[in-house]
C-alpha cells in the first residue's frame, strides 16, 4: 500500500466526491476553482483534491474551505530525469513537459488505484472522480472499482477537439510544405487550420507517427472511453457548437460549468505574492483607462530572447506603457524593455485576474492558454495572441475567427505593434473588437450568475453544474 498524506481537516458530509487535477497551474487553477464552488454549493459534501506530495505545502496555503482536504500520493521527479522540485510544469521546458505527463502516467497509477480502494472501504460514499483530461488513465481503473469518473477539460472543446484531432491522424502529414497550406482537421467539420498555425513540435511530428506527444493522446483517446460525462471550464454562451460536437462524438453527457474563475470568485492555487500584487496594482492606479498592456505568457511557456525582444520593440514602438509579467527567471523580457515609470515587469506570481479586472488595461498579449484567453474575455480585455506552443493556436483561432474579441500576431515588432493599435486605437476594428469583447464578458457572467443578486436567475453553467451532480448522485 502506498503512502499518502493529509493536509487539513475533513468536514463531515454525505458523500465524498474526489478532484484529481494535473500537477500544472494551468490545470489546478481552474480545479481548485471548482472545488470551491463545489463546496459552496454542496456543503454537506466532503471534497478531496488529490495532488501529489511535493505539492500539499502549496495547497495547505491557499486556505480551503474546512470541506475540502488536499491529499498526496508518492511522486518522485528525480526518478524520472526531472528536475527534483519539479512539482508541477512550471518553468518546465517543452519537452519535460512531456517527460513529466509520461512520468505521472507511469507512475501514479498504482498508488492512485490503493488510495481509491481505501476511500471506498470508507464510510462515505465515494459518488465521483473528476480528473483531470490529462489523467485520463484513471478512467479505467476507476471504471474496475466501479467509481463514476467524469473527464475534467481545463481548455475548451472548439481547442480539444482540433488538438486531439491533429496529434491522433497528424493531417498535415500529407507530403507538402507550404506554410500557408489549408488542412481540414478530421472529425471536427468546417474547421480547416494553417500549416503556419500549428504548434512546432506538432509540426515537427509530420515525419514522427511515434512522436511521444501522439502516443500520449492517442493513449488518452482510448481510456476517455470509461469516463461516463465530460465537464468543461467553458460556457455553452462561446462554445454551444463544439461541446455538442464532443457530447455526438463521445456519447456521453457533456457539461460547461465555466468560467471557474468567475464562478468561484475565489484564488487559485498559488499563495499570494503579496508585495508584488500591491506593486502591480499601485502602478495600475496610476494610468488611465485602457492605456495599459498586459503582457503574459502563463506558467510553463516562454519565448525565446529572440522573440521577447522583437515584441518589447513592438511595445515600445508607440510607447504605450505595459505591465509584463515573468512569474518564471526565463519569462523576463530583455534588459532594453525595462523603462522603469513607463512600464513595468513584475518578477514573480502576479494577480492575473485583479490585472484583467483593473479599468486601465486595454489589450492582453498572451500566448493564449485557455485560462489566460477564458479570464480576458470574462472582463471583457481583448486579446493579443501570441502562441507558443500546445492547443494555443486553436484558443486563438476561437477567438478571433470565431468570436471576433481579439486579434493575433506572428510576432515580428512591426506587425504586433500595427496590430496592438488596431486594438486599442479608435479605428472601427478596434472598437469592434472592444464591443464583441464587452459582449462576451456579459454573457459569460450571465453564464455563471448564482440568482442571489436579483438578476435573471441562475446561469447555465450553474445549471449544469447542479445537472451533473444530479447525475452522479444517482438523481437523475
Ligand atoms: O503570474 C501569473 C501567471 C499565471 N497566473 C495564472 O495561471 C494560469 C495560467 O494558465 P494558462 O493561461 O492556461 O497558461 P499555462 O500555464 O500555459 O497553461 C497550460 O494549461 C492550459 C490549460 O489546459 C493550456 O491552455 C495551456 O496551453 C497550457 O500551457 C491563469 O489562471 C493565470 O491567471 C497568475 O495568476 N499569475
Amino acid at each position: 500500500m502506498a503512502s499518502t498524506k493529509d493536509c487539513a481537516c475533513a468536514g463531515a458530509g454525505a458523500g465524498v466526491v474526489v478532484l484529481f487535477p494535473l500537477m500544472a497551474h494551468g490545470h489546478m487553477n481552474p480545479c481548485l476553482y471548482l472545488a470551491r464552488l463545489l463546496s459552496t454549493r454542496y456543503p454537506s459534501l466532503s471534497f478531496i483534491l488529490l495532488t501529489t506530495s511535493g505539492n500539499l505545502p502549496h495547497l495547505s496555503r491557499c486556505q480551503l474551505p474546512l470541506n475540502i482536504r488536499a491529499v498526496g500520493l508518492p511522486f518522485h521527479p528525480a526518478d524520472h530525469d526531472l528536475p527534483p522540485d519539479a512539482d508541477t510544469t512550471f518553468a518546465l521546458p517543452q519537452n519535460l513537459v512531456t517527460r513529466f505527463n509520461h512520468a505521472v502516467q507511469d507512475s501514479l497509477p498504482t498508488p492512485f488505484r490503493d488510495y481509491l480502494a481505501t476511500l471506498l472501504a470508507a464510510d462515505s460514499p465515494l459518488l465521483c472522480l473528476i480528473a483531470d483530461m490529462f489523467l485520463a488513465w484513471t478512467a479505467p481503473i476507476a471504471e474496475e472499482l466501479g467509481v463514476f469518473h467524469a473527464t475534467f477539460y481545463s481548455s475548451g472543446p472548439y481547442a480539444m477537439s482540433i488538438y486531439n484531432s491533429i496529434w491522433i491522424n497528424l493531417p498535415h502529414a500529407d507530403g507538402r510544405d507550404g506554410d500557408g497550406d489549408e488542412i481540414a482537421v478530421p472529425g471536427v467539420p468546417g474547421v480547416t487550420v494553417l500549416r503556419r498555425q500549428l504548434a512546432p513540435n506538432m509540426r515537427a511530428a509530420e515525419s514522427m507517427p511515434d512522436h511521444p506527444n501522439c502516443r500520449f493522446v492517442r493513449r488518452q483517446a482510448e481510456c476517455y472511453r470509461h469516463s461516463r460525462a465530460f465537464l468543461w471550464n467553458t460556457a455553452e454562451a462561446i462554445e454551444k457548437p463544439f461541446l455538442d460536437l464532443w457530447a455526438k462524438s463521445n456519447g456521453k453527457p457533456v457539461f460547461a460549468v465555466g468560467p471557474l474563475f468567475a464562478a468561484a470568485g475565489g484564488r487559485g492555487t498559488v499563495v499570494d505574492n503579496r508585495d508584488v500584487a500591491a506593486e502591480c496594482l499601485a502602478w495600475l492606479d496610476r494610468h488611465s483607462p485602457r492605456s495599459v498592456v498586459y503582457v503574459s505568457f502563463g506558467s510553463q511557456n516562454w519565448l525565446t530572447p529572440e522573440e521577447a525582444a522583437e515584441l518589447a520593440a513592438a511595445l515600445e514602438r508607440k510607447a504605450r506603457p505595459f505591465l509584463w509579467a515573468a512569474p518564471a527567471v526565463n519569462q523576463a523580457p530583455p534588459h532594453a524593455a525595462r523603462r522603469q515609470g513607463i512600464s513595468m515587469v513584475a518578477r514573480g506570481w502576479v494577480p492575473q485576474t485583479a490585472i484583467l479586472g483593473h479599468p486601465a488595461v486595454g489589450a492582453f498579449v498572451s500566448h493564449g492558454g485557455w485560462n489566460s484567453t477564458l479570464e480576458s474575455l470574462g472582463f471583457g480585455v481583448p486579446v493579443v495572441f501570441r502562441p507558443i506552443g500546445a492547443e494555443q493556436f486553436c484558443n486563438e483561432k476561437l477567438v478571433v475567427e470565431v468570436l471576433g474579441a481579439g486579434a493575433a500576431t506572428a510576432g515580428r515588432a512591426a506587425e504586433t505593434a500595427e496590430v496592438l493599435e488596431e486594438v486599442m486605437g479608435d479605428g472601427e476594428r478596434g472598437r469592434e473588437v472592444r464591443r464583441r469583447s464587452k459582449e462576451i464578458a456579459a454573457a459569460l457572467a450571465a453564464a455563471v450568475a448564482d440568482g442571489n443578486d436579483g438578476g435573471d436567475g441562475v446561469g447555465e453553467s450553474l445549471r449544469a453544474l447542479d445537472e451533473f451532480m444530479s447525475l452522479v448522485s444517482g438523481r437523475r
